[in-house]
């Protein structure tokens, strides 16, 4: 596979596939700002000529796309998935750019792939039955994939890409709220993450959803339902949330607006 652009997103793929055993031999990088790559993968600075690859994996920025995709002709043949990370950039528009391919693939993952803890959904235009096997099969190594329709990806990349973002920034207002009412800023931090950690690991294995389970937290009349008083006092968090979810979906969807014109 050829690696167009390793940064944060796709250097964190392949940090989880490396993890997962897939061999580094596997892996070709093109990027122009790295001094290296992790797993030690061939690293180069320009597109390669002559070589022909079974995928292809965009990496950079979404605005990108127009530009580089010219440069990427000579490497993506008829056998040649062409797999992109890049928000608000829909398959018609990948198709349009690599109409040889023999198939274009949305894919939303997030940095959590570097763990193998990250949905990943996936979009698809031109691939066989096999094809979607061998590709549920190489995201499976990132975490959770799933095939989702293309109406729904600006909201899909807003909740399984963006997401992270959202819930650092709860994490981050948790400790600054603590510091604020009196711990010291290192403690507040180290539990606040020690706290996400657990929760969310609790919440993935149970059978119980996470409404339930903070039900199970809050002892009636007690400490934690006053403090949930406060989150659902005329929804105020489900308001928020959705306001930010919104505003992200929405955003994506311009993008993709963008990349059409
Ligand atoms: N950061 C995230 O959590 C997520 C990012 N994405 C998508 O991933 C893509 C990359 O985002 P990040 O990794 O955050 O950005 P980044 O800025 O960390 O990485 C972009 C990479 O593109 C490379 N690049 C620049 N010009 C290039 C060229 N001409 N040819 C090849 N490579 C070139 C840069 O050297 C850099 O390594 C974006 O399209 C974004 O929408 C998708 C899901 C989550
Ligand atoms: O912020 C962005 O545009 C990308 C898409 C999802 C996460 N990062």
């Amino acid at each position: 596979m050829l690696i167009v652009g390793c940064g944060n997103m796709t250097g964190a793929m392949l940090e989880g596939w490396l993890a997962a055993g897939l061999p580094r031999d596997k892996f070709t990088v093109v990027t122009p700002s790295r001094a290296s790559v992790p797993g030690d993968v061939e690293l180069l600075r320009d597109v390669p000529e002559g070589r022909h690859f079974d995928g292809v994996l965009l990496g950079f920025k979404p605005h990108m796309l127009a530009d580089i995709a010219p440069t990427l002709q000579g490497v993506t043949g008829e056998a040649t998935a062409v797999l992109s990370v890049l928000a608000g950039t829909e398959l018609a528009s990948l198709r349009r750019h690599f109409p040889q391919a023999e198939a274009v693939v949305r894919v939303m993952p997030n940095l959590a792939c570097a763990l193998g803890k990250s949905p990943v959904a996936l979009a698809e235009d031109g691939l066989d039955d096999a094809g979607r096997e061998d590709l549920f099969a190489l995201m499976r190594h990132l975490g959770t994939p799933e095939w989702v329709a293309e109406d729904r990806y600006d909201l899909v990349t807003a909740l399984a890409g963006s997401g992270p973002a959202f819930i650092y920034r709860f994490i981050d207002a948790l400790g600054a709220a603590a510091v604020r009412l009196g711990l010291p800023e290192d403690q507040a931090r180290a539990l606040a993450i020690a706290m996400t950690e657990g929760a969310a690991a609790l919440a993935a294995g149970s059978y119980h959803p996470p409404g339930k389970l903070a039900d199970m937290v809050a002892s009636p009349g007690g400490v934690t339902r006053r403090g949930l008083d406060v989150l659902d006092e005329e929804e105020a968090l489900t308001r928020l949330v959705s306001d930010t979810l919104r505003a992200a979906r929405d955003r994506s969807a311009e993008m993709a607006r963008e990349a059409r014109d």
